[in-house]
């Protein structure tokens, strides 16, 4: 009997209770990672996020884009985006993000923060476009940054770093029950790109 079937397994749930996080480690070299991302900050379309809060249309620093196998529609905070087409690059990354999770995700959506100024605010991932309890894998590449979860009814916390080329994936009722968040952090110069691969229920 092999003790562990492969490297997914090896990886304990970082949450005590109420959801699955797994964090993976480096997926990517440095060498891949830093190649994915000067491709994905010059080739992807890059947009200001928006959102529509309380009447009033808040637009943010970081930057996003929406990726998906069809255009698919995603609203959240009051906006509505239109999955772009697959580009060679990502559907490279999701084929490896894929292979390591045993899971499928059929879109993609992207963040892009210049430097630590720029980050996240708690928030979980449930719209009603999203597979219900569907896994959502996120890699990072770019700057080394804080991850926190919040447990909406506890208040309790969980912390890490993402680093550089590793993944990190939410599953099962993380998100019903969870909050995160990925503090700014006025120390932290460099870019970061965070690729969030997701589920829209067709
Ligand atoms: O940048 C990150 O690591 C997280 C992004 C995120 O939570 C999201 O896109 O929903
Ligand atoms: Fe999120």
């Amino acid at each position: 009997m092999k003790l562990f079937e492969d490297f997914s397994e090896r990886t304990v749930n970082l949450l005590p209770k109420d959801g699955i996080v797994h964090y993976y480690g480096k997926l990517l070299t440095p060498e891949q990672a830093d190649f994915y991302f000067c491709r994905l900050f010059e080739a992807i379309e890059w947009k200001n996020d928006e959102a529509h809060v309380f009447g009033k249309r808040i637009v943010t620093k970081r930057k996003v884009a929406w990726y998906g196998e069809k255009p698919y529609a995603y609203t959240y905070s009051n906006t509505t985006k239109y999955a772009l087409c697959w580009t060679k690059e990502l559907l490279a990354l999701k084929a490896m993000v894929e292979k390591e999770t045993h899971e499928t995700f059929n879109s993609c959506l992207l963040n892009l923060y210049h430097s630590g100024k720029e980050g996240m605010a708690w928030h979980s991932d449930a719209e009603k476009d999203l597979k219900k309890d569907g896994a959502i894998a996120s890699l990072s590449l770019g700057a080394e940054r804080k991850f926190a979860f919040k447990h909406k009814q506890t208040g309790e916390k969980k912390e890490l770093f993402l680093e550089r080329g590793s993944l990190l994936v939410m599953k099962g009722t993380t998100q019903t029950y969870w909050l995160h968040r990925l503090p700014a952090s006025k120390r932290i110069i460099a870019p970061r790109i965070n690729l969030t691969f997701r589920t829209i229920e067709e």
